[in-house]
């Protein structure tokens, strides 16, 4: 390919050299730039890769994109290699990664999810929906990047731009017709997702998060962001009943609907969720609703809680812009189970145990207060707190399962180079305040085994904020660890004994 073929989109300044020069990759990483590459500098968090220009000339780079202009530096470049000026590396890596791949995510349906919560839960929602009316789906986010039968891990629940395209390329490639991909605001303002342009966008919700160094310097830069989706998407949906609902929309651009757990007293939606029952039964535990508006079926929804009545009617109602069979979507929700986002392991006359990613407060307090609708005996939940982290969520995390929970067991979660004990010491320190009844047990099995063993029948237990995570790390070494596997282990060896 041709650099001038490459340039879509993209505003920048000739510093020297031609733009008729042949080009065979991007890459914006040092350590990997090859022949043939275009580089493209940026100044980072940590490290501004401008410095590096030396060595990506070395290794045969004839193009270089940057964002500053280093006269020093510039010096040193050769006069046959092209330097093209840009206001923002990281777009100009978005731009030309799209053409690089050939701009793979004009050749599907594209959803984009964002939102503090519910991210993960939706996109799976959809995807299962999709699948349940034969469609081929790619999708990207927090557990990874999924096409056909191969999950391959993201660092990023967004990815970095040049990831995303080359995704996107395999999707093509493996014939899917749909992708859907979890938008984090961090994304959008590190510009992964610049020159996209979704054909559905979905914001869910919004409250206190990512907000620090690195992430967003305070709740209005993090609103704006997550608004960006509504001038980035065709058809919008967001949900009405979010108290930051008119900041999502100032600025959207998109033909814009809503949807919401209908209220007495709030405004209408064009989806609308009502009449809600919890049911728990032998083999099923979930909620059925009817959805009203510019839908109308019921469902029956095998993933339990409220949010998840908010999430399945925002996967459906999306769905229904699509023009899928009612039937079928209700059959896969009926189905459905998400790796470690509400997820039932087990459930007899003993016991539920279930798994959830809920890792703070907020999230805490709302799977709480929504499994007590199921009136469990008791509610039993097993957790612990990452270290090397703010100790804010032990303190926060703690005074809730103390205040909700019947009982907490108190546990390992990533304790990364902290001992569990102290970790386990902060959240007691909040949990005893409240005078809710606690158990220590550090080691993680042991904490699941005695939570099940020791069940009264009808407990509801909740082993949180590990998810859908398939290890434990401590002292910088990550072990394998599911919780879902030591559930169903236990279970077993109960069952055998039995
Ligand atoms: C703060 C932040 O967002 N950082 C992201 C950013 O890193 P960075 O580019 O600033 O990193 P850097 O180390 O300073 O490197 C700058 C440049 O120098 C280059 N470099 C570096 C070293 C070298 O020897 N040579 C070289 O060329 C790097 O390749 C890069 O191009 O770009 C990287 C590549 O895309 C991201 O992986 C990285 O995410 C870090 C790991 C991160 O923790 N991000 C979090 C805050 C995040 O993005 N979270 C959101 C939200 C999740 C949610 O909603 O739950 C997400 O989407 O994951
Ligand atoms: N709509 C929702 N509202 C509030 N809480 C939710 C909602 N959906 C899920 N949750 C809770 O938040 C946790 C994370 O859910 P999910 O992974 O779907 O969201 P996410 O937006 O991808 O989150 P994260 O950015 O933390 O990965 C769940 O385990 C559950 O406890």
């Amino acid at each position: 390919m041709v650099l001038s073929d490459w340039l879509e989109g993209l505003d920048y300044e000739l510093l020297q050299g031609s733009l008729e020069v042949q080009v065979s990759d991007v890459s914006y990483d040092s350590r990997k730039a090859k022949e043939g590459d275009v580089f493209v500098c940026m100044t980072g968090t940590r490290v501004d890769s401008h410095l590096f220009i030396p060595q990506v000339e070395e290794a045969g780079v004839r193009v270089i994109v940057i964002e500053r202009p280093l006269k020093e530096l510039l010096k040193a470049v050769s006069p046959q290699v092209t330097v093209l000026r840009v206001k923002d590396g990281r777009r100009a890596l978005a731009l030309l990664s799209a053409a690089r791949f050939g701009y793979p995510a004009r050749k599907m349906i594209t959803v984009g999810v964002t939102g503090t919560k519910g991210k993960t839960t939706t996109t799976h929602m959809i995807k299962a929906i999709l699948e349940a009316a034969g469609k081929k789906v790619g999708m990207i986010g927090t557990n990874g990047t999924v096409i056909g039968n191969r999950v391959t891990p993201n660092l990023n629940t967004t990815p970095e731009s040049y990831q995303l395209h080359q995704a996107f390329a395999d999707m093509v490639e493996a014939g899917c017709e749909y992708m859907i991909m979890e938008v984090s605001s961090q994304g959008i303002k590190m510009h992964r997702t610049d020159g996209l342009f979704f054909d559905y966008g979905l914001f869910t919700n919004i409250s206190p998060d990512h907000i620090g160094p690195d992430e967003h310097a305070d709740f209005a830069e993090y609103l704006y962001y997550k608004s960006r989706l509504m001038t980035m998407c065709k058809v919008g949906l967001v949900n009405r009943g979010d108290e930051h609902y008119e900041g999502i929309v100032k600025d959207a651009s998109c033909r814009l609907y809503t949807y919401r757990v209908a209220e007495e007293d709030g405004a209408a939606a064009d989806f609308e969720a009502r009449n809600i029952r919890y049911v728990a039964e032998e083999n099923f535990v979930g909620t059925e609703f009817d959805v009203t508006g510019r839908l109308s079926m019921d469902v029956r929804l095998g993933i339990p809680g409220l949010f998840n009545v908010d999430n399945a009617l925002a996967a459906m109602s999306l769905c229904s812009f699509m023009g899928l069979d009612k039937q079928r979507m209700s059959h896969a929700l009926e189905h459905i189970r998400i790796n470690g986002r509400m997820e039932i392991v087990h459930t007899s006359r003993r016991c539920t145990v279930l798994v959830d990613y809920a890792h703070n407060a907020v999230s805490m307090e709302s799977l709480l207060a929504t499994l007590r609708n199921y009136h469990p005996k008791r509610l039993v939940c097993v957790f612990g707190c990452g270290g090397n982290r703010s100790k804010d969520r032990r303190y926060s995390m703690g005074e809730i399962g103390g205040r909700m929970a019947d009982l907490c067991i108190l546990t390992a979660d990533n304790s990364r180079y902290e001992k569990p004990e102290d970790i386990i010491a902060d959240i007691r320190s909040s949990i005893e305040k409240t005078g809710g009844a606690f158990v220590e047990i550090p080691d993680r099995r042991q904490a699941i085994e005695y939570s099940i063993k020791n069940a009264l029948p009808g407990d509801m237990i909740a082993v949180i904020g590990k998810g859908h995570e398939d290890y434990q790390e401590i002292c910088g070494v990550r072990h394998h660890f599911l919780d879902r596997e030591v559930i169903e282990e236990t279970v077993k060896k109960l069952g055998e004994r039995a």
